[in-house]
């Protein structure tokens, strides 16, 4: 399967935030956004993740066995800045709605509840309310959810936000697997994360003067 971007442009507000971005990734390929705070690297990818509507131009899974195109957002988990937890649900209560919720896509490829814990390294909490963590810990269940449902596109937003050095390194190996295993990973990161021979797409954001060319 291969994720395809095409001329994908936004709008916040009356302000277009970028215009005609286009990038295909294979299986196992990565790519990071870079820039500076405002370019529009969380934009981008709540495009990519089917949650706002672009401008312009389409993300869709192509797959190579004849299958028929579908949106990214179908094939794609979405891990922004909030953790999408209910506080006053346990851990484990928490990561069963989610698994039940969104379903497998490719039948026998998720984690259990317990090993998705297991590879969070907190396989001994999951019956606290997710409200007791830490903010660290939580982050870490955050990711757990990414496991317990198989989808073949990660789109990161600033994953390690909050996550010590060891969390880190735990995460950078999710994603490496997650990529070996023939996985795609879009990213916004300042941490090297399991995304070593990342592609790079570095956001510029874009002026009246861009708008005024563009139209
Ligand atoms: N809901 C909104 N309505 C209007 N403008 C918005 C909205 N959300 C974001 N923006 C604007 O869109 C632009 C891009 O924001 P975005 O969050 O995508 O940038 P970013 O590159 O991810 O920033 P950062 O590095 O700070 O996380 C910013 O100028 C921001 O003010």
């Amino acid at each position: 399967m291969s994720l395809v971007c095409e001329n994908l442009s936004a709008r916040r507000g009356d302000d277009l935030i970028f215009v005609n971005i286009s990038f295909t990734l294979a299986a196992g390929e990565a790519l990071v956004l870079t820039g500076r705070n405002g370019t529009g690297k969380s934009t981008l990818l709540r495009v990519v993740a089917g949650l706002l509507p672009p401008e312009s131009g389409r993300s869709s899974a192509v797959f190579s066995d004849g299958r028929e195109e579908r949106p990214a957002r179908e094939v794609s988990h979405y891990l922004g800045h909030r953790n999408g937890m209910k506080r006053e649900l346990t851990v484990a209560e928490n990561l069963s709605f989610w698994k039940t919720y969104l379903g497998d896509m490719e039948t026998g490829r998720s984690l259990s509840v317990e090993d998705a814990a297991h590879a969070v390294d907190l396989a001994d909490i999951t019956h606290l309310p997710y409200g007791y963590l830490s903010a660290g810990q939580q982050r870490r269940f955050a990711m757990a959810r990414l496991l317990v449902a198989h989808r073949p596109v990660w789109i990161l937003d600033e994953p390690t936000a909050a996550l010590d050095r060891r969390a880190d390194a735990m995460f950078a190996d999710l994603v490496s697997r997650h990529r070996s295993d023939g996985g795609i990973v879009v990213a916004a990161t300042h941490h090297p994360l399991g995304l070593d021979e990342a592609r790079g797409l570095e956001m510029t954001g874009f002026d009246l003067a861009d708008e005024e060319h563009a139209a």
